[in-house]
Parts: C-alpha cells; sequence; structure tokens
C-alpha cells in the first residue's frame, strides 16, 4: 500500500540486443545465435516511487550488463527458451527484494549457408520468422514457459472461400468458394510446466518442439500438397490450426494465434470505351495489408480432459 493508493509496477530493460557465437570448427562449424532481450522485475521498491528512495532499486543498466554477463557464461549452445530460463531464475533469485522476473526475447532467424551444395562452417543468411520465447519465474521456483513465432507469412492462391455471413444493409462482400488467403501467423503457446524442477534436460528439446510446432501450423493450414484442403474462414483454419497443435503435443497447455487477413483484392478495369481492359478471372490482384481482418483466438484444455 503506498499512501492509501494500491500500486502495481515493475522496471526493467528492453530490447537488449545480444549475439554469441559458439567456436566448433571439429563439429558442425560454428554456431551463432542473435537475440533481442526483454527483462522486467516485480521488486519489493515501493520506496522509489512514493520517496524517491532508491535503495532497493536494481538498475536497469546493470539488468542490461547481466543479459551479456550471462550469455559469455553459456559455454555450450543454448536454445532461446533455455537461455531465457537462466535470466529468470538468476533475477528472482539473486536479489532479495525482486519476487518474479519476467524474460521475454526475441531470436532472429541466422540458418547456416549451403555452398556448392555443403553447409558453410561460418556462413549464415538471415531467413523470414522469429522464434520467441516468454519466461516468468518466480522466487519459490514456479515458472510459467511460453514459446512462439513471429511473422510467418503463409499463402494459398486457392481453396479458400467464405459464405453465408451476415448481410445488411452495409454489406458489400460478395460470398466466395474461390479467393486467395495470405497471413502472417503469430503465435504463442504455453508449455505445462509449472516448476523450473520439470523442465525437461534436454537442452535442445525446446528447439526441436519449436519446428515441430511450425510444421504442424503449415500442414494445417495447407493441407495435403496435390489436393489442399478448403478453408470455409480464417476463423475455421485458425482453429483447426491451434487444435492440431493441442492433440499432438501433450506439454502444451494452450496456444494463441493471431491471423490478419491480408486481403488479394480482384482486379477489374473498365470504361465506357474499353468495357473489359481488365477482367478478373482469378488472374490480377491488389495485395493489401491495411485495412485488414485480424483473426486471433486462445485454444486451452479443459479441466476434464486432463
Ligand atoms: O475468413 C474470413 N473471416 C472473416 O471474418 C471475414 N470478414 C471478411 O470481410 N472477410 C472474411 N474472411
Amino acid at each position: 500500500m503506498a499512501e492509501g493508493f494500491k500500486l502495481d509496477q515493475k522496471h526493467g530493460k528492453s530490447r537488449v540486443r545480444v549475439s554469441r557465437v559458439w567456436r566448433q570448427p571439429l563439429s558442425g562449424g560454428d554456431a551463432i545465435v542473435e537475440w533481442n532481450v526483454s527483462v522486467s522485475l516485480f521488486s519489493d521498491c515501493l520506496p522509489a516511487y512514493t520517496s524517491g528512495d532508491n535503495s532497493a532499486i536494481v538498475a536497469t543498466d546493470s539488468m542490461k550488463n547481466t543479459v551479456y554477463a550471462k550469455a559469455k557464461e553459456c559455454s555450450e549452445v543454448v536454445s532461446v527458451e533455455v537461455f531465457a530460463i537462466i535470466l529468470a531464475r538468476h533475477f528472482s533469485s539473486f536479489y532479495p527484494q525482486v519476487s518474479a522476473a519476467e524474460v521475454k526475447i526475441v531470436e532472429k532467424p541466422w540458418e547456416r549457408m549451403v555452398v556448392s551444395g555443403r553447409p558453410h562452417s561460418h556462413g549464415f543468411k538471415l531467413g523470414s520468422e522469429m522464434h520467441t520465447t516468454e519466461v516468468t519465474a518466480k522466487k519459490c521456483g514456479a515458472l510459467s514457459l511460453a514459446s512462439g513465432i513471429q511473422q510467418l507469412s503463409l499463402l494459398k492462391t486457392t481453396m479458400s472461400g467464405f459464405e453465408e455471413f451476415v448481410r445488411d444493409k452495409y454489406t458489400l462482400l460478395p460470398e466466395t468458394r474461390e479467393r486467395m488467403m495470405a497471413t502472417e501467423v503469430t503465435t504463442s503457446w504455453r508449455y505445462t510446466y509449472d516448476h523450473v524442477s520439470q523442465i525437461p534436460p534436454d537442452p535442445f528439446c525446446f528447439t526441436e518442439r519449436y519446428k515441430d510446432v511450425k510444421k504442424v501450423l503449415e500442414e494445417t493450414f495447407f493441407g495435403p500438397p496435390d489436393t489442399g484442403v478448403y478453408s470455409p474462414s480464417v476463423q475455421n483454419t485458425l482453429y483447426l490450426m491451434a487444435k492440431a497443435v493441442l492433440n499432438r503435443f501433450q506439454d502444451i497447455a494452450s496456444i494463441h494465434l493471431r491471423m490478419p487477413n491480408l486481403h488479394f483484392l480482384p482486379v477489374n478495369l473498365s470504361s465506357k470505351e474499353n468495357p473489359t481492359m481488365v477482367k478478373f478471372d482469378n488472374d490480377v490482384y491488389v495485395p493489401t495489408d491495411e485495412p485488414h481482418g485480424t483473426i486471433e483466438a486462445t485454444l486451452s484444455r479443459t479441466m476434464s480432459k486432463m
């Protein structure tokens, strides 16, 4: 309580950029990660707010330095999840006044180059979608762990439609069983582990799980290579994607998906003199990214199924 008010607060350092290289000349080449780290501490430092007394404040500058120091300490390659857990556990145990630490990291998709058909020992190129993680660790060891994907751009040229929606005096959109479907998926899934003692010992299990979840999401979005799968709406496709992930991976408790509907608008151009200059035949579109539909949902397991 502060002077009759309730104050909820946290403080931290955002967007700390760090890159870690592990030199492995004998086995598979160098490894590199590039991380954008945000740290927030929940700490007992009310006097800093109410009376300018900073004696309990961990400087955000020290948090930034800790990110580099802990990266240095990682003598073996670690996944982004494990690094976030290391940081969150450190901050929540090292400082008596810190009750919980929240660490968010976005990993840049540096991928090993293949040159002349062979993996390069120290050359990388940037991929597209990003691997994210969010960890909260409490002093008692309780933990919440989520992983995610940002900027996963997916598009299919057919097998998508939108029909039988509400029609009223504002409705112009025609019904269709033939349209493009394009989106940029942002997703985050929460693991069932809720204590540090439950974290699996395999340091790369989260990296593997990230790849597998991405694969399940993509396969569900597209369907089989030759035939695809018909999508009656972004909503239905989103639900099937989320359900496929929960059905496949028992250690995932819930998944959130945000899928903007990036419209590809049919092009029809005509004038009195030239009534069929461009007549749309599912071929020429104006790609747009705004305005766009925004469809998002979280799918969780209900207690009865657990
Ligand atoms: O898949 C869709 N869902 C919607 O909710 C919607 N709304 C809209 O105009 N087009 C679409 N498409």
